[in-house]
């Protein structure tokens, strides 16, 4: 196991892309450099759509759960985060993307950290580049927003700061009705939630992504297909679409940006704490001939001490534990090394329902 996360990644060729006007063959994408995930017949034809849930539902916990056994994702309606608050994070997204490249590189990802601009991690599992940027915020933002802008960051600093302190109280109530509906109560059954199961010592990054507009969408891939680590994560997308899902049986499904709803998926600590009941969704991020693509990504997992294992109540004399006990960053560390077979190598047991989960797809993957 690498020692650091940054070890395990193959540096990146920093092209100025958004500049190109025809696509360069290192962006040109064949279904198979994308996994081989069956593709054609869901996109055209999928008739099915992501959930919605109205937080403000009496019914939502039920909703959600089952929302996340047959999906891995839903979106949520009514959810409290100010409209206002979307468009300022989304102001201050835009306007970083939008500095020169030269002015970014000053914020640029260092090789053994986590925050920072730079391009996606994933890159190195690939043989083709991918069509995006990316900007990760790991605790205060003022040290890198100062070199992006000497003058006037703490604006952007303050968005930023807000944008996380309401995630981190959307995602302790997303946490508390994802568990509530396995029958697990927060505040007394999982220890790290504390006394009012609020989550207070969650740890969390946000992920801001730029997809540019690119000359040949059909043949680019903003971010290849993944799982998040994480326990759940919440996505804002602007109004150009490009997230797609992976659903058993139907195949990829487009995530349309709807004003006022937010993306949740089911992360691949989820899928361990719920002994496989919930699995972590497969989802990828697609480009736009002539529309740019905003994303914000709250990635969200148990403070960096905790190991997350099989809860107690779901595991029984038929239901063993799937998975061995891991810490977020043990598992990113696992991530890193093994990408899309992350689950599979912290998992103990087979289901004894034969089960195999959406990660073993991933099994032709060139690691490259
Ligand atoms: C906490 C994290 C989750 C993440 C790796 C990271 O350290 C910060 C960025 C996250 C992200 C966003 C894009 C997809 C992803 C797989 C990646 O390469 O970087 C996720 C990582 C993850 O969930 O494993
Ligand atoms: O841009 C998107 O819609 C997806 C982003 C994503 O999957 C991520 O940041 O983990
Ligand atoms: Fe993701």
């Amino acid at each position: 196991m690498p020692s650091r996360l940054s070890d395990a990644f193959r540096p990146h060729p920093i092209h100025d892309f958004t500049s190109l006007r025809e696509l360069p063959d290192s962006y040109a994408w064949n279904q198979r450099d994308d996994g081989g995930y069956p593709s054609a017949a869901g996109e055209a034809f999928a008739t099915e759509s992501v959930p919605v849930v109205d937080l403000d539902d009496p019914n939502a916990l039920q909703s959600i759960g089952h929302a996340c056994r047959t999906w891995g994702v839903f979106q949520v309606t009514n959810h409290g985060i100010p409209t206002s608050l979307l468009d300022m994070v989304e102001c201050t997204c835009r306007t970083l993307f939008s500095l020169p490249l030269h002015q970014k590189l000053k914020a640029a990802r260092s090789p053994d950290g986590v925050s920072g601009y730079g391009f996606a991690r994933i890159s190195s599992f690939f043989s083709k580049l991918m069509w995006s940027e990316g900007f990760t915020v790991v605790g205060p933002p003022d040290e890198h927003f100062r070199q992006l802008w000497p003058h006037g960051y703490s604006n952007h600093c303050d968005v930023i700061k807000e944008y996380n302190e309401e995630m981190k109280k959307l995602a302790g109530t997303l946490m508390r009705l994802m568990l509530g509906s396995l029958g697990i109560v927060a505040k007394q059954d999982i220890k790290w939630a504390g006394p009012k199961g609020d989550f207070k010592e969650a740890s969390a990054a946000l992920q801001l992504n730029h997809y540019p507009a690119c000359p040949d969408p059909d043949r680019a891939m903003g971010l290849a297909a993944h799982t998040d680590s994480t326990l759940l994560t919440i996505l804002f997308q602007n109004n150009t679409s490009g997230l797609q899902v992976f659903k058993e049986g139907v195949g990829w499904v487009t995530v349309p940006p709807v004003p006022g709803r937010l993306v949740i998926n089911v992360g691949d600590l989820m899928h361990i704490l719920s002994n496989g009941s919930y699995d972590s969704i497969l989802h990828r991020a697609m480009v736009n001939r002539t529309r740019h693509r905003l994303s914000l990504a709250y990635l969200y997992g148990p403070p960096s001490s905790v190991e997350i294992s099989p809860h107690p109540k779901l595991v029984g004399p038929n239901h063993p534990p799937l998975y061995r006990p891991v810490t977020w960053n043990e598992y990113l560390h696992t991530k890193a090394k093994h990408f899309n077979e992350a689950l599979s190598s912290v998992r103990v047991c087979v289901p004894l329902n034969g089960l195999i989960d959406v990660n073993e797809h991933n099994n032709s993957v060139t690691v490259g």
